[in-house]
């Protein structure tokens, strides 16, 4: 499972044993391309999946996609007024969010510090880098949001080489030890780069193998348009709202990178959470 990971996973390593310059501006501008682009597709089958679930008529799906658009927009506004509560919100969604990967474990504690565990590991590793892209989404304060993140780092992620051990008992094998090299990359390598490999290799795979067993009977011209269509609607509908903002967005092209995605980020846990609730019903 997860070839592409092993293969993008070993690349990254090969790279930074010959000394590649991964903490430079252009691996840092690819990996944001990278998470951009093989990230963002795996919220645009979000209403597909929705109207599996609920069978839904063509004004049910406008109403659905309004309230997808509305949620997506308000915070992106809120980045715009609000900049730290935003960032705090981002970070605590993404944890979740990110926990509901671990699904072998039972207790949401558990999944909520391997969640945590994503932002905590960079956060330990590269203190300054990360402290200063959280503060250029949002604006100084955000360095306290770093340093709270930092000091429960070691717990997070002493917690969550438990969760690791637990998943690989209960036959998790191939996600505990992709979670586990994973984990140690995102403390090693810069930031973004080890977050683009976690979010387009681990997490978006998942819920796109998901979204495909679900959504089997969409031709794979259906199922590339909607990728394709929907994540590019969601990159210009960002440029249009930055367009209206009276204050101009954050400066760095990966702050905005990841404002844009946590603004898509909201309606995509809301939907998945509930989903995935359902699922379990
Ligand atoms: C369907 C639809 C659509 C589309 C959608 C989409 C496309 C979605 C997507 C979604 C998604 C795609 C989501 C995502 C999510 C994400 C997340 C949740 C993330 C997180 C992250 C983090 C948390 C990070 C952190 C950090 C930083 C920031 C810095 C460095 C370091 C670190 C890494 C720590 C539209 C709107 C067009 C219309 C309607 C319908
Ligand atoms: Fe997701």
């Amino acid at each position: 499972m997860y070839p592409a990971y092993w293969v993008a996973a070993v690349t990254v390593v090969a790279a930074t044993l010959r000394g590649s310059p991964m903490g430079q501006p252009a691996a840092i501008t690819a990996a944001t391309v990278l998470f951009v682009a093989g990230g963002l597709p795996h919220g645009a089958y979000d209403l597909a999946l929705f109207r599996r679930a609920i069978a839904l008529d063509r004004y049910g799906i406008t109403l659905a996609a309004s309230c997808y658009v509305a949620v997506a927009a308000l915070m992106a506004i809120m980045w715009m007024i609000m900049p730290l509560a935003a960032l705090i919100l981002f970070l605590a969604v993404a944890a979740v969010h990110f926990g509901e990967d671990w699904d072998m474990l039972d207790e949401p504690l558990l999944r909520l510090a391997a969640g945590l565990a994503v932002i905590a590991a960079p956060a330990i590793g590269h203190r300054a880098d990360v402290s200063r892209l959280f503060v250029a989404m949002s604006d100084g304060r955000a360095t306290f949001v770093a340093q709270i993140i930092v000091a429960a780092a070691p717990v997070t992620l002493m917690v969550t080489a438990v969760s690791i051990g637990i998943a690989w008992r209960s036959g998790n094998r191939q996600w505990a030890s992709a979670m586990a090299l994973c984990l140690a990359l995102l403390l090693i390598l810069p930031p973004v780069v080890g977050f683009a490999l976690f979010f387009v290799f681990l997490h978006s795979p998942r819920h796109l193998s998901q979204a495909r067993a679900t959504l089997g009977d969409m031709t794979p011209a259906q199922w590339l348009s909607t990728g394709v269509l929907l994540s590019g609607a969601a990159i210009i509908g960002w440029w249009a709202l930055q367009g209206l903002s009276p204050a101009p967005m954050a400066w760095n092209m990966t702050a905005q990178a990841f404002q844009l995605l946590a603004s898509v980020a909201m309606p995509h846990f809301l939907l998945s959470h509930w989903l995935a609730k359902r699922l379990h019903q």
